[in-house]
């Protein structure tokens, strides 16, 4: 639909989303840097319909995707085909600040381990969503997943900010709806499908960066 400025609304669709996280593996098992950022994006643009109490979260995570799209656009961008040819170029030519923040603190490697501990949020919280019940808080299940993953790395105003925008969350019902798939036994039957893929990109993305000593970049 389009609005008053004529500009086309960008509605969210999980089915959109799934899509995006199924081109994410190549078939070899690396993870499409492109399609990665689709994905993001297209999970941002659920969030942004939530309100603008989720802004400080949703200009976060776009800053992180712009920089990691500038890495894919850039000079160099071919490097960044995969996050494991982006990994090899960043860490064989020193572009990591490993211990301390320094002369690379927009590395790719680095930007993408916050969308990457994210994931794992995403995972916990759409699990516990697919198999929640008509009277289950999504603002429990919301914040149950941050304590369990996401919320280790964030400071306490983060942490704390984090938890009263959780409380802002829609009900159960609602929170389906704006899903746009139809009646919550098709969400559910949705997320069943796309949790295995965020899964594996996730896990894989764990390992590459545990075989590089890259989980605790500053
Ligand atoms: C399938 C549809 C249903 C679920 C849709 C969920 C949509 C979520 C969309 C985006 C999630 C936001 C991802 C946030 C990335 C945060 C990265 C991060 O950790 N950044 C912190 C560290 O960065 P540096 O300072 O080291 O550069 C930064 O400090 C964070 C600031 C903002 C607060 C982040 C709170 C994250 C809460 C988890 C997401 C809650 C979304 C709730 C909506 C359901």
């Amino acid at each position: 639909m389009a609005d008053s400025e004529g500009s086309v609304e960008q509605k969210f669709s999980l089915q959109e989303v799934l899509d995006t996280f199924k081109l994410c593996l190549s078939e070899n098992k690396e993870v499409y840097l492109q399609h990665y950022v689709a994905g993001w994006r297209g999970l941002v643009k659920f969030l942004n319909s939530l309100g603008s109490v989720f802004g400080f979260i949703s200009k976060d995570a776009v800053n992180k995707i712009q920089v990691l799209v500038s890495h894919l656009n850039g000079e160099n961008g071919s490097q960044y085909v995969t996050v494991q040819s982006m990994v090899k170029y960043e860490l064989d030519n020193e572009l990591v600040d490993l211990t301390k923040r320094g002369g690379h603190p927009e590395s790719g490697c680095r930007t993408l381990l916050r969308l990457h501990r994210a994931l794992r949020w995403l995972e916990l919280f759409l699990e516990r969503l697919r198999t929640s019940t008509e009277d289950s808080k999504t603002s429990v299940m919301c914040a149950d997943a941050y304590n369990e993953s996401l919320a280790q790395h964030h400071p306490w105003v983060v942490r704390k900010a984090a938890g009263m925008a959780f409380c802002m969350l829609p009900g159960r019902q609602a929170f389906l709806e704006v899903m746009n798939v139809g009646p919550p036994e098709q969400v559910v039957a949705m997320l069943g499908e796309a949790l295995p893929l965020i899964s594996e990109v996730y896990q894989i993305t764990e390992e590459l960066y545990s075989q590089h000593n890259l989980l605790d970049l500053p």
